[in-house]
């Protein structure tokens, strides 16, 4: 099967629900259930529509339970959707087609390296290099660059199971980019990476999708992470689609309200709680929260009334209106 369109990933009213057995408390309770077992279902994905074209780098992101990693293995062929459908580079991923899986990377942080990890780095490579049948000589200018790029250079003798997560990481990453995917699933990546391996990561990537064109779609509950790498946001919580931009118009859409802060010169105390919820007061700055319906005419009255000798009126921080955010799902809210 060939490719029949320019998105890279088109995904439409994706569904996967999954069959829980119900365990009631107790020991007659778990009698019970070995003879008549209870399912409920979970709706672990729920109609998700969208689409990537090549050389996009899209955060997948959302609370805990979301439905991040179900959508990546939807994706990447590891699941089968309950219903919708997925096509990835004009396959149906869950067909798990050799030249599909020739295609594609899934990367898990939690599990850079499947498979023996009794093999050294470099009987991984081999292994991977006959699984995908890459030509020896890609395979060797691959490796070349990889290595010099992810420093692996003493890794490649050693066994998997004696390498630390980051060293993991890095040989995981050079072996999901060796045959040259051109669409990247990244799974929580740097989960358990330090600051600098982090950085040198999330560089890596971004050189990846900018040179070789790839698409690429990221999980990640490191926000520094997602603004580093990622120019479109999809958000997800149970399941369900939220949101679907540009990073910068997501605290827009989710936030009811805008931060005004303004800098003042007076002596005389000011009762700051008429004009606004005060988020700090400290060293003649205030900060302000005020529906964002009303900040045009909240910060139109404090100029006057106030006189600042700086004022400005924002979205609130991304980390902030993500954690309410968050919260209040989980919540209930
Ligand atoms: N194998 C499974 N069997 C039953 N339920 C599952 C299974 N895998 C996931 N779920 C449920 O599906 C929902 C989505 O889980 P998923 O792992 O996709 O979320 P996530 O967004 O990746 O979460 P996290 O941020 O915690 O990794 C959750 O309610 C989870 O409990």
């Amino acid at each position: 099967m060939t490719p029949h369109s320019d998105d890279a990933v088109i995904v439409e009213e994706l569904t996967r629900t999954y069959r829980v057995p119900i365990r009631a408390g107790g020991l007659r309770a778990a009698l019970a259930s070995v003879v008549r077992r209870e399912f409920r279902t979970v709706e672990a994905v729920t109609r998700l529509s969208f689409r990537i074209p090549a050389g996009q780098v899209v955060g997948l992101i959302g609370p805990n339970g979301a439905g991040k990693t179900t959508t990546m293995k939807l994706l990447a062929g590891v699941l089968q959707p309950t219903a919708g459908s997925a096509t990835v580079l004009g396959y149906r991923p869950g067909r798990r087609e050799r030249s599909f899986l020739a295609s594609i990377a899934l990367l898990r942080g939690s599990q850079p390296i499947g498979g023996a990890t009794e093999l050294t780095v470099q009987d991984q490579f081999q292994f991977r290099r006959l699984l995908y049948e890459i030509p020896r000589a890609d395979c060797a200018a691959h490796l070349a660059e990889l290595e010099e790029l992810l420093g692996l250079g003493d890794l490649l003798h050693r066994q998997v199971r004696a390498l630390s997560l980051g060293q993991r990481m890095r040989a995981g990453l050079a072996l999901a980019l060796l045959h040259r995917p051109r669409v990247l699933f990244l799974d929580e990546p740097t989960i358990g990476l330090d600051a600098s391996a982090a950085l040198a990561f999330r560089d890596f990537v971004a050189r990846y999708a900018a040179t070789t064109g790839a698409a690429v779609i990221l999980t990640s509950h490191y926000l520094a992470e997602v603004e580093a790498l990622c120019s479109r946001i999809i958000l997800i919580d149970k399941g369900r689609p939220r949101f679907d931009g540009a990073l910068a118009t997501l605290a827009r859409e989710l936030s009811s309200w805008k931060e005004i802060r303004l800098t003042y010169d007076l002596d005389r105390p000011v009762s700051w709680q008429q004009y606004g919820d005060v988020i700090s007061d400290q060293d003649r700055t205030v900060s302000l929260r005020v529906d964002r319906d009303r900040a045009p005419e909240v910060a139109a009255r404090l100029l006057a009334e106030i006189r600042p000798t700086d004022v400005s009126v924002v979205d609130p921080p991304l980390e902030v209106v993500l954690d309410r955010f968050y919260r209040d799902e989980v919540s209930g809210g």
